[in-house]
């Protein structure tokens, strides 16, 4: 993967422990907000993320690219497929359960994807450095051994959680985390 510096773990980074929380291999990660666009089984024309992760670690997911996801006539939209590497990435960090929000997420695009693809993403982190996690994936094509059509890198920053209430609108959902 073409990756800069920023998304590289510094000398000194330490790898990520499990949390105890984190659920157990192969229970599903269940939606952290019902509405996302990634994972929500209430948003019409979401990914529907279906994710778990078999380490407490590491998140494997998979989601079907769909109609409502092209760019060119019959292809996933590049953007579509970076907000599903952001997703993974982001529910594998939130298996250390402290909230992180992306701040850098660097991708490439290897292969074209046809709508009606079955994709399969995973995701971990590389390091930890103070606030900052460093953060890769991949997505497969067809079957979690299949070719490979994204990689993704990424930096987020450790937030709080007013980052949500100040910024967001969490009136009736501040505790949609996971439920
Ligand atoms: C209802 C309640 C909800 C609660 C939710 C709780 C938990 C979440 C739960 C579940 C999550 C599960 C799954 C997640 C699924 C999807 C995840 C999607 C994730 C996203 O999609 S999330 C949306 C997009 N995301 C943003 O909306 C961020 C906008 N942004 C900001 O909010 C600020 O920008 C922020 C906070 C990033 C930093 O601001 P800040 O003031 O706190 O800190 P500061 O600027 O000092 O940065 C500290 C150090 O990071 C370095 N740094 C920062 N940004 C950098 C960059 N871009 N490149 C290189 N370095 C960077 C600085 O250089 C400095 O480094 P140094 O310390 O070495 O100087």
């Amino acid at each position: 993967m073409t990756r800069s510096t920023v998304t590289t773990p510094p000398p000194g980074a330490v790898p990520p422990e499990t949390h105890p929380d984190a659920p157990g291999p192969g229970q599903p990660l269940g939606p952290h907000y019902s509405r996302c666009f990634g994972c929500g089984p209430d948003h019409p024309t979401g990914l529907h993320f279906e994710a778990s992760s078999p380490d407490g670690l590491t998140v494997t997911a998979q989601f079907t690219v769909g109609e409502n996801h092209q760019g060119a006539p019959g292809l996933a939209h590049g953007g579509v497929l970076a907000a599903a590497m952001d997703e993974a990435l982001g529910s594998s960090i939130w298996l250390l359960r402290k909230p992180y929000v992306t701040g850098r997420l660097e991708t490439d695009f290897l292969r074209p994807v046809p709508v009606g693809t079955r994709l399969f993403v995973k995701a971990w982190c590389t390091g930890i450095s103070g606030r900052k996690a460093y953060l890769e994936g991949e997505a497969r094509m067809g079957a979690p051994d299949g070719p490979v059509a994204v990689r993704a890198a990424a930096l987020f920053i450790e937030v709080t959680i007013d980052h949500f209430v100040e910024h967001g609108d969490v009136s009736g959902h501040e505790f949609e985390v996971n439920p």
